[in-house]
């Protein structure tokens, strides 16, 4: 019989951590639940699932490995309804969260059921949501964190890495705790402080318009995470509110320095502070595959006229190029728009690009 899988929350995790199943056990049935019927639709007609579940709990009991991957708060529910279940005994459940003290402490009510839980949080992804931005090499060459407690069978952990094995990832074990304390650090404070950016830049842009034009390039590469979903950030600060707690005291206590580095205006002190941060930046690993990479983006000036989106879309129609994503990032009277475009490969990229501009459209590929 099928192997089956069962995967709560197809999104962009969801559903690129269902691809990458797809890919490595071809075999595999892969079913599908969200609250998001029309979300899920997509994914079944996209082949990342192969059936949308009305009701998780008639699946879960039929699965070899239950994923959840809604966000960090709806894990928990789910773990706490699984629980209840009367779940294969040889299963496997994970989930992909990217916050793991909480949700490991609640996991002990599926250990208690004698369930093997092991979590997970893939570190890839992006500020796309939905089945629509997933991506089967989302994760390749990116750190997949696991944490399973000390009961767990290592024949269980090697399962489940054999399950992951086409996100193309690499494992590392780790303690739910340090895992949070880490996260927090490089991915959770980074996130509050891009979304305080955005709001300190529109509440200039309310007393003058042009700080609204002028946002450029610096500011969008500093703040493209807060394009991210409201709700998965939400619960993630919910669920990791001590670390970040004393993150931000951190932060206030950094800004301080920064205030009094401005204030004395010394050249010396302004220029190391600078240099110091350019090399230990420019010293990170750089990964072959980066989030942002897995997207096939492509932006297009146009004007903010009646029916020019119906004629973009249409000039790429007549070309066979599909679309997976279409957004408006700036539709404003007598100032030029830009439509974001997005593809699954890079070669309808560049046959959208050509089409493109060869209908007199000024294009890019970054933005
Ligand atoms: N986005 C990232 O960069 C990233 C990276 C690693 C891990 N994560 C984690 O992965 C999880 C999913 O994030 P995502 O980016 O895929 O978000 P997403 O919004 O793309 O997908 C989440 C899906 O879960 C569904 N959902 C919400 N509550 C549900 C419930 N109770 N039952 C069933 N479905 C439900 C939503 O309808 C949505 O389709 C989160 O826990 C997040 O913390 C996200
Ligand atoms: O690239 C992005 O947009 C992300 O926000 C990805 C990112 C991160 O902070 O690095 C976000 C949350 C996840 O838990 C893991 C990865």
């Amino acid at each position: 019989m099928d192997r089956r899988v069962l995967i709560i929350g197809v999104g962009l995790i969801g559903g690129s951590i269902a691809l990458a199943i797809k890919k490595e056990h071809p075999d595999a049935y892969i079913i599908g639940y969200d609250l998001n019927e029309e979300n899920c639709r997509l994914a079944a007609k996209m082949n990342i699932i192969d059936m949308c579940a009305d009701s998780f709990e008639s699946e879960a009991i039929s699965s070899d490995l239950i994923i959840l991957a809604c966000p960090v708060e709806e894990v928990e529910q789910k773990i706490y309804q699984l629980a209840d279940l009367p779940l294969k005994p040889e299963a496997i459940i994970t989930d992909v969260g990217s916050t793991k003290a909480k949700i490991m402490q609640k996991s002990a009510v599926l250990r208690e059921k004698g369930a093997v839980f092991i979590g997970g949080h893939p570190m890839a992804g992006s500020h796309k949501s939905g089945a629509g931005s997933a991506r089967e090499h989302l994760f390749e060459n990116a750190f997949y964190i696991l944490t399973p407690t000390s009961d767990i069978e290592e024949k269980k952990l090697s399962e489940l890495k054999n399950w992951l094995k086409g996100t193309e990832a690499n494992f590392v074990v780790m303690e739910p705790e340090e895992h949070d304390m880490v996260t927090g650090v490089v991915s959770h404070l980074p996130h509050l402080i891009a979304a305080s950016i955005v709001r300190q830049v529109e509440s200039h842009a309310g007393e003058n318009e042009r700080v609204r034009w002028l946002a450029a390039g610096g500011f969008r590469d500093i703040t493209r995470i807060a394009s991210s979903s409201p709700a998965m950030w939400r619960d993630i600060v919910k669920h990791n509110q001590s670390s970040l707690l004393s993150l931000i005291d951190e932060w206030i206590e950094e800004m301080h320095f920064v205030k009094t580095l401005v204030q004395e205006s010394d050249e010396n002190n302004l220029y190391n502070y600078f240099s110091d941060a350019k090399k230990y930046r420019d010293s990170l690993p750089v990964r072959a595959r980066g989030a942002i990479d897995a997207f096939y983006d492509l932006y297009v000036d146009v004007l903010d006229t009646p029916g020019i989106i119906s004629h973009v879309t249409t000039l790429l129609a007549e070309e066979r190029i599909s679309l997976t994503n279409i957004r408006i990032l700036e539709a404003r009277e007598d100032v030029f728009g830009v439509l974001r475009l997005s593809f699954q490969t890079e070669e309808d990229r560049e046959k959208a690009n050509d089409c493109l501009k060869q209908n007199d459209f000024e294009t890019y590929l970054n933005m």
